[in-house]
Protein backbone atom coordinates (compact mmCIF):
# COMPACT_ATOMS: atom_id res chain seq x y z
CA UNK A 1 0.00 0.00 0.00
CA UNK A 2 1.29 3.49 -1.18
CA UNK A 3 0.64 6.06 1.82
CA UNK A 4 1.53 9.63 -0.22
CA UNK A 5 2.16 13.23 0.75
CA UNK A 6 -1.26 15.26 0.69
CA UNK A 7 -1.31 17.03 -2.48
CA UNK A 8 -2.78 20.03 -0.78
CA UNK A 9 -2.02 22.29 2.35
CA UNK A 10 -3.78 24.63 3.62
CA UNK A 11 -3.01 26.34 6.86
CA UNK A 12 -5.67 27.63 9.15
CA UNK A 13 -4.13 31.09 9.08
CA UNK A 14 -2.58 31.07 5.66
CA UNK A 15 -2.92 30.76 1.90
CA UNK A 16 -3.74 27.16 0.32
CA UNK A 17 -0.88 25.65 -1.51
CA UNK A 18 -0.41 22.91 -4.01
CA UNK A 19 0.35 22.22 -7.41
CA UNK A 20 -3.92 22.93 -8.60
CA UNK A 21 -4.28 25.65 -6.49
CA UNK A 22 -5.15 28.61 -9.17
CA UNK A 23 -4.94 32.15 -7.40
CA UNK A 24 -6.65 35.71 -8.70
CA UNK A 25 -6.30 39.33 -7.23
CA UNK A 26 -8.50 42.02 -7.56
CA UNK A 27 -6.93 45.47 -7.93
CA UNK A 28 -8.98 48.66 -6.72
CA UNK A 29 -9.34 49.79 -10.37
CA UNK A 30 -11.94 46.55 -11.14
CA UNK A 31 -13.77 47.02 -8.24
CA UNK A 32 -14.33 51.27 -8.46
CA UNK A 33 -17.98 50.22 -9.20
CA UNK A 34 -18.68 48.56 -5.98
CA UNK A 35 -18.64 51.42 -3.80
CA UNK A 36 -20.45 54.50 -3.08
CA UNK A 37 -17.80 57.00 -4.46
CA UNK A 38 -14.22 56.95 -5.76
CA UNK A 39 -11.23 57.30 -3.37
CA UNK A 40 -8.54 59.35 -5.13
CA UNK A 41 -5.89 58.58 -2.35
CA UNK A 42 -5.93 54.66 -3.35
CA UNK A 43 -3.99 53.55 -5.74
CA UNK A 44 -6.04 52.18 -8.60
CA UNK A 45 -3.37 49.00 -8.12
CA UNK A 46 -4.19 48.30 -4.77
CA UNK A 47 -5.30 44.84 -4.06
CA UNK A 48 -8.84 44.86 -2.72
CA UNK A 49 -8.95 40.73 -2.07
CA UNK A 50 -7.07 37.43 -3.65
CA UNK A 51 -9.15 34.94 -3.74
CA UNK A 52 -7.19 31.08 -4.05
CA UNK A 53 -9.00 27.94 -5.61
CA UNK A 54 -8.93 24.37 -5.89
CA UNK A 55 -10.93 24.07 -8.37
CA UNK A 56 -13.08 20.52 -9.11
CA UNK A 57 -11.91 18.28 -12.64
CA UNK A 58 -15.42 18.63 -13.86
CA UNK A 59 -18.07 21.48 -13.23
CA UNK A 60 -20.78 19.33 -12.98
CA UNK A 61 -22.94 18.29 -10.08
CA UNK A 62 -20.93 15.71 -7.38
CA UNK A 63 -17.77 18.06 -7.91
CA UNK A 64 -16.89 20.44 -5.05
CA UNK A 65 -14.54 23.32 -5.68
CA UNK A 66 -12.51 24.73 -1.81
CA UNK A 67 -10.80 27.86 -1.66
CA UNK A 68 -10.38 30.88 0.44
CA UNK A 69 -11.23 34.58 0.02
CA UNK A 70 -8.60 36.70 1.55
CA UNK A 71 -9.77 40.31 1.92
CA UNK A 72 -7.22 42.95 2.89
CA UNK A 73 -8.44 46.04 5.43
CA UNK A 74 -9.12 48.73 2.61
CA UNK A 75 -11.23 51.53 3.26
CA UNK A 76 -12.75 53.96 0.29
CA UNK A 77 -13.96 56.81 1.50
CA UNK A 78 -14.99 54.99 5.19
CA UNK A 79 -16.79 52.18 2.74
CA UNK A 80 -15.74 49.20 4.28
CA UNK A 81 -13.93 46.67 1.73
CA UNK A 82 -15.99 44.09 0.24
CA UNK A 83 -16.09 41.34 -3.01
CA UNK A 84 -18.17 41.84 -6.30
CA UNK A 85 -21.13 39.47 -4.49
CA UNK A 86 -23.05 37.05 -6.62
CA UNK A 87 -26.16 34.53 -6.95
CA UNK A 88 -25.25 31.29 -7.65
CA UNK A 89 -25.94 30.49 -11.76
CA UNK A 90 -27.68 26.86 -10.58
CA UNK A 91 -30.15 28.53 -7.97
CA UNK A 92 -30.43 24.72 -6.12
CA UNK A 93 -26.53 24.93 -5.78
CA UNK A 94 -25.03 25.84 -1.97
CA UNK A 95 -22.01 26.61 0.03
CA UNK A 96 -20.56 27.03 3.16
CA UNK A 97 -18.02 30.01 4.57
CA UNK A 98 -16.03 29.56 7.22
CA UNK A 99 -13.61 32.29 8.81
CA UNK A 100 -10.17 31.29 9.69
CA UNK A 101 -9.83 34.78 10.85
CA UNK A 102 -10.40 38.47 10.93
CA UNK A 103 -13.41 40.11 11.57
CA UNK A 104 -16.49 41.13 9.07
CA UNK A 105 -19.59 40.67 7.58
CA UNK A 106 -21.42 37.99 5.39
CA UNK A 107 -24.14 40.24 3.23
CA UNK A 108 -27.35 37.62 1.97
CA UNK A 109 -29.74 39.34 -0.19
CA UNK A 110 -32.75 37.06 -1.20
CA UNK A 111 -34.47 36.85 -4.48
CA UNK A 112 -36.75 40.08 -3.60
CA UNK A 113 -33.59 41.95 -2.55
CA UNK A 114 -34.26 41.65 0.99
CA UNK A 115 -30.40 42.34 2.88
CA UNK A 116 -29.18 40.49 5.61
CA UNK A 117 -25.82 40.11 7.65
CA UNK A 118 -24.07 37.47 9.56
CA UNK A 119 -21.19 38.72 11.70
CA UNK A 120 -17.78 36.94 10.74
CA UNK A 121 -14.60 36.08 13.62
CA UNK A 122 -12.32 33.39 13.68
CA UNK A 123 -14.43 29.99 13.66
CA UNK A 124 -17.88 31.39 12.37
CA UNK A 125 -19.03 28.68 10.09
CA UNK A 126 -22.27 30.33 7.50
CA UNK A 127 -24.37 28.34 5.18
CA UNK A 128 -25.21 29.79 2.29
CA UNK A 129 -28.78 28.66 0.83
CA UNK A 130 -28.41 28.61 -2.72
CA UNK A 131 -31.10 31.18 -3.62
CA UNK A 132 -29.30 34.03 -1.56
CA UNK A 133 -26.72 36.01 -3.21
CA UNK A 134 -23.79 36.48 -0.78
CA UNK A 135 -21.02 38.92 -0.39
CA UNK A 136 -18.03 39.51 2.08
CA UNK A 137 -17.29 42.35 3.84
CA UNK A 138 -13.78 43.16 5.68
CA UNK A 139 -14.98 45.32 9.02
CA UNK A 140 -11.58 44.92 10.58
CA UNK A 141 -8.10 46.27 10.68
CA UNK A 142 -6.45 43.27 9.38
CA UNK A 143 -6.95 40.50 6.45
CA UNK A 144 -10.54 38.84 6.73
CA UNK A 145 -9.91 35.28 5.93
CA UNK A 146 -12.34 32.99 4.34
CA UNK A 147 -12.25 29.29 3.44
CA UNK A 148 -15.68 28.34 1.43
CA UNK A 149 -16.62 25.37 0.03
CA UNK A 150 -18.85 25.28 -3.28
CA UNK A 151 -20.18 22.83 -6.16
CA UNK A 152 -18.15 22.75 -8.69
CA UNK A 153 -21.87 23.63 -10.94
CA UNK A 154 -22.75 26.45 -8.90
CA UNK A 155 -21.27 29.52 -11.06
CA UNK A 156 -21.80 32.83 -10.77
CA UNK A 157 -24.28 35.13 -11.57
CA UNK A 158 -23.04 38.90 -11.18
CA UNK A 159 -25.56 40.17 -13.72
CA UNK A 160 -28.42 39.53 -11.34
CA UNK A 161 -27.05 41.45 -8.55
CA UNK A 162 -26.17 44.15 -11.24
CA UNK A 163 -29.56 44.24 -12.03
CA UNK A 164 -30.58 44.67 -8.23
CA UNK A 165 -27.59 45.21 -5.75
CA UNK A 166 -27.71 44.65 -2.27
CA UNK A 167 -29.72 47.47 -0.54
CA UNK A 168 -27.50 48.25 2.05
CA UNK A 169 -23.51 49.77 2.55
CA UNK A 170 -21.16 48.59 5.27
CA UNK A 171 -19.13 51.97 6.43
CA UNK A 172 -16.73 52.48 9.48
CA UNK A 173 -15.55 55.83 11.50
CA UNK A 174 -12.76 55.31 14.34
CA UNK A 175 -13.87 51.86 15.31
CA UNK A 176 -17.69 52.54 14.84
CA UNK A 177 -19.79 50.31 11.88
CA UNK A 178 -22.42 51.77 10.51
CA UNK A 179 -24.97 51.10 7.39
CA UNK A 180 -26.75 52.92 5.04
CA UNK A 181 -29.72 52.34 3.09
CA UNK A 182 -28.68 53.04 -0.88
O1 LIG B 1 -16.67 36.38 -7.05
P1 LIG B 1 -16.90 37.32 -5.90
O2 LIG B 1 -18.33 37.64 -5.66
O3 LIG B 1 -16.04 38.54 -5.99
O4 LIG B 1 -16.44 36.56 -4.59
C1 LIG B 1 -15.12 36.09 -4.46
C2 LIG B 1 -15.08 34.60 -4.22
O5 LIG B 1 -15.58 34.35 -2.92
C3 LIG B 1 -15.58 33.00 -2.53
O6 LIG B 1 -14.30 32.46 -2.54
C4 LIG B 1 -16.47 32.24 -3.47
O7 LIG B 1 -16.75 31.00 -3.09
C5 LIG B 1 -15.89 32.33 -4.84
O8 LIG B 1 -16.68 31.58 -5.71
C6 LIG B 1 -15.90 33.79 -5.23
O9 LIG B 1 -15.46 33.97 -6.53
Amino acid sequence: MEILDSKLFHDFHGMLKGQEVTTSKKLYKDAKGFYQSVDASLDDNTIMYEVSCVNASKKEEGYLNWGISLLHPVYVNGECNMTRGHFHKDLNCEEYYWCASGTGLLMFMDENGKTWCEKMKEGSLHHINGHHAHRLINTGNEDLKVICVWNANAGHDYQRVEQMPFNVRVFKKGEEIYTQKR
